[in-house]
């Protein structure tokens, strides 16, 4: 049996969404996966070739294997070819389309083998978030569109977090621009910069501007500007992130509601007007790759 998974990258928080809003974007990682009679073949063209393992540690085939599991399906040995597009440690999701490629694989596998055992989209949600750690690019992944996701304490020590999510039609007036720096920045290095408490005032800030954010994306994305406004994060990461500050700012007092994608180094725009050439030139003479995307949906498998 051979299944293809054909996953999107993500873009996380929108700016005061922290760990909350996503959308997906269409740069796609694509994951094959054939059973076979035993052990363990990998090999990965694309990006992170070079520094992802090629064996039982690689994300995807930990997910892959979750998935199994989860459904109660064993694989007596399983080829894995990864075709990555989506560039890893730039605040694109890769690590979450990872999970959720391989969670949406095996899935795939599952349904050949017996259809009442598949996985519903709340499943993947819940596994590829707990899998991942970030269910705001992990269920825009799943779900597609742009997303709320939430988080529940575990009732007692032995349980799981829980996750959910619910996806939202994006205005068809908006359009996504991403810069891509070259350099890359580990999410769990800016993560590490923030502070353990927040004072009330911002807190308050950003809940105006994380609900406005969901107004300005299903229909006024006239207040884009406003609803992408930040106070929990993008501050606190600012030092290790000169270049992406620097753009952000840039893109906002031109009136383009610019933030940083995830835990960057990406910045993400989103406009309603063509991006304009001067700033394209401008980013592009940096070293940044600066890319027109598709507002995504969720995984599919073939
Ligand atoms: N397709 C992939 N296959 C295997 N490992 C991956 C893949 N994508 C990401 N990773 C792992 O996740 C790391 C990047 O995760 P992270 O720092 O969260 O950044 P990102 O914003 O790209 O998700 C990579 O260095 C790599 O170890
Ligand atoms: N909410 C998380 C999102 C991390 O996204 P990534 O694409 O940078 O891994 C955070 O801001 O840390």
């Amino acid at each position: 049996m051979t299944v293809t998974a054909r996953v999107p990258a993500s873009t996380a928080n929108l700016g005061p969404g922290f760990d909350t809003l996503g959308m997906a974007l269409g740069l796609y990682d694509e994951i094959t996966v054939t059973t076979t009679e035993s052990g363990l073949t990998v090999r990965v063209e694309g990006q992170g070739a070079e520094d992802v393992p090629w064996g039982p540690s690689h994300l995807v085939v930990r997910a892959i294997e979750r998935g199994l599991e989860a459904a109660g399906v064993w694989a007596g040995g399983l080829d894995v070819v990864c075709r990555n597009v989506i560039p890893h440690s730039r605040g694109l999701g890769s690590s979450a389309s990872a999970a959720v490629g391989g969670l949406a694989a095996a899935n795939g596998l599952v349904a050949r083998l017996d259809p009442s055992l598949t996985l519903s989209d709340a499943q993947l949600v819940q596994l590829s978030s707990e899998f991942e750690g970030h269910p705001d690019n992990a269920s825009a992944s799943v779900l597609g569109g742009a997303v709320v996701s939430w988080s529940e304490d575990p009732a007692d020590e032995v349980s799981p977090r829980r996750y959910g999510a619910v996806r939202l039609t994006v205005h068809p007036s908006i359009r996504v621009v991403v810069l891509v720096p070259e350099e890359r920045s580990a999410t769990a290095h800016t993560r590490g910069l923030l502070p353990e408490r927040v004072p009330h005032a911002d807190a308050a800030f950003n809940v105006s501007r994380g609900a406005l954010a969901v107004v300005a994306l299903t229909s006024r994305p006239d207040l884009l500007l406003t609803a992408t406004e930040d106070r929990l994060h993008q501050g606190q990461r600012a030092s290790a992130l000169p270049v992406t500050t620097r753009w952000v700012s840039a893109l906002r007092e031109r009136g383009i509601a610019a933030v940083v994608s995830g835990a960057g180094p990406t910045v993400l725009a989103l406009t309603t007007e063509p991006f304009p050439a001067d700033l394209r030139t401008a980013a592009e003479a940096e070293g940044l790759r600066v890319l027109d995307l598709d507002v995504a949906d969720g995984v599919r498998v073939s």
